[in-house]
């Protein structure tokens, strides 16, 4: 059969990140991210045969984008486009698989939007904007939500009353399944073992960060919660913080709910302990010239995230393996060393040659001789909502 082309697109509140997948393709046909959306300095850049190149599209919004992008997208296609992948981040307990989009299921995204103001909305820009521009190609909505819906009750309930569960769908959801999915399959891959019978914990370390329990190939716990504010420490978002801190920031500074949400979401994790980036590899850079602001930051993320995974491998009945993946997974031997070393008492511990080598891509098991697996393992959310939206559109 020829390939069939995927447009994957992952929309944020003024960005859309875009990858044209054609699923016997190692590499991206054309990938890129429109930036700024809605300020008079929007742009466009994207990847074509490894050549960059970029685009002012000032005023421009998701739809005007979308609209210079496509033509772009259908001619790396050679005008065979066969359908569009979304990213939705939360899709509440309704939606355990990949859905195509109709008028329902839309109003459905809309109606859980409450629980993901920051990204939902973002996501329903996109898919409005691709119908409006495409209506005759099918569209699937892949959803980060999906793969935790095999959490037992016991790890998906906050323990505050019933009736807030039952009634308002307080309850923890987690996040970046669709990234703990392919790396976790592909771990069983490399190594050899059954899926239906694996045992690992995966943390995915980009932007946002979440650590997974999988086994046999099912989440069975996962750091992020109703929100994907909760767990870890990321780039900008604390992760778990005292659930008193809203009031007593109300109380004492007399701080409005919304800017309480921007600080912990926009202000903090990396960012607000460093004062300097959120970026990890910035962090890395000012450590190494003795940024005590950044050194901290580091010590911290790694710590939280140790505990996070001490704390998943209650779900596991024996482990095969920790892999690292996303930007900071794949490319930091310093954060994954750092994590290691507070994880002795689950026998774990690296090879340091084997870990320093494991970067840009370069994936491999990085731990000492006779100690339980450590893998690095290049994530490609892409290439999986590609698959899940051809696996859709086929049946
Ligand atoms: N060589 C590197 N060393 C340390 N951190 C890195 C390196 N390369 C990328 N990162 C970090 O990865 C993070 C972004 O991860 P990524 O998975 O690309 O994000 P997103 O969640 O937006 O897809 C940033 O903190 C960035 O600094
Ligand atoms: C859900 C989430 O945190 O997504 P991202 O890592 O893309 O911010
Ligand atoms: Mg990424």
């Amino acid at each position: 059969m020829p390939s069939r082309n995927i447009l994957v697109i992952n929309c944020g509140s003024s960005s859309i990140k875009f990858a044209l997948v054609k699923p016997d393709q190692a590499q991206f046909a054309i990938s890129g991210l429109a930036e700024r959306l809605g300020s008079t300095d929007a742009v466009l850049h994207w990847q074509r045969d490894n050549a960059k190149h970029s685009l002012a599209i000032a005023g421009g919004d998701h739809r005007s984008a979308l609209a210079h992008l496509l033509p772009m997208v259908q001619e790396a296609a050679d005008g065979q486009l066969h359908g569009i992948g979304h990213r939705v981040v939360h899709g509440g307990e309704r939606f355990t698989s990949a859905q195509r989009l109709d008028a329902e299921v839309i109003d459905a995204i809309r109606a859980i939007a409450p629980l993901a103001p920051l990204h939902n909305p973002a996501s329903l820009l996109g898919i409005e904007a691709a119908l409006a521009l495409y209506p005759e190609l099918p569209q699937v909505a892949v959803f980060d939500t999906a793969f935790h819906q095999t959490l037992p009750e016991h790890a998906y309930r906050y323990a505050v009353p019933q009736q807030l569960y039952r009634e308002h769908g307080v309850r923890r959801y987690g996040f970046h399944g669709t990234s703990h999915r392919f790396v976790s399959l592909r771990a069983a891959e490399v190594t050899g073992l059954a899926v239906t019978d694996s045992s690992w914990l995966v943390a995915h370390l980009g932007n946002g960060c979440s650590t997974c329990a999988v086994v046999d190939g099912q989440s069975r716990d996962t750091s992020m919660g109703m929100t994907p504010l909760e767990g870890l420490v990321m780039g900008t978002r604390s992760g778990d913080v005292d659930p008193n801190l809203h009031s007593h920031l109300a109380r004492t500074l007399g701080w409005s709910l919304e800017q309480t949400d921007r600080m912990l979401n926009h202000d903090s994790g990396l960012l607000g302990l460093s004062g300097l980036s959120n970026d990890m590899r910035s962090l890395e850079q000012a450590r190494e010239q003795g940024h005590a602001g950044a050194t901290l930051a580091i010590e911290v993320f790694c710590y939280r995230l140790s505990k996070s995974l001490a704390a998943m491998s209650c779900a596991l009945p024996r482990l095969d393996g920790l892999i690292f993946t996303g930007g900071i997974g794949e490319n930091s031997p310093l954060i994954r060393s750092k994590t290691v070393a507070h994880l002795r008492l689950l026998g774990l511990a690296l090879d340091e040659d084997a870990n320093a080598r494991c970067i840009r891509g370069v994936s491999g098991p990085i731990q000492a001789a006779d100690h339980p697996r450590v893998l690095v393992i290049p994530t490609n959310e892409e290439r999986q909502i590609a698959l899940d939206t051809l696996a859709l559109l086929d049946t």
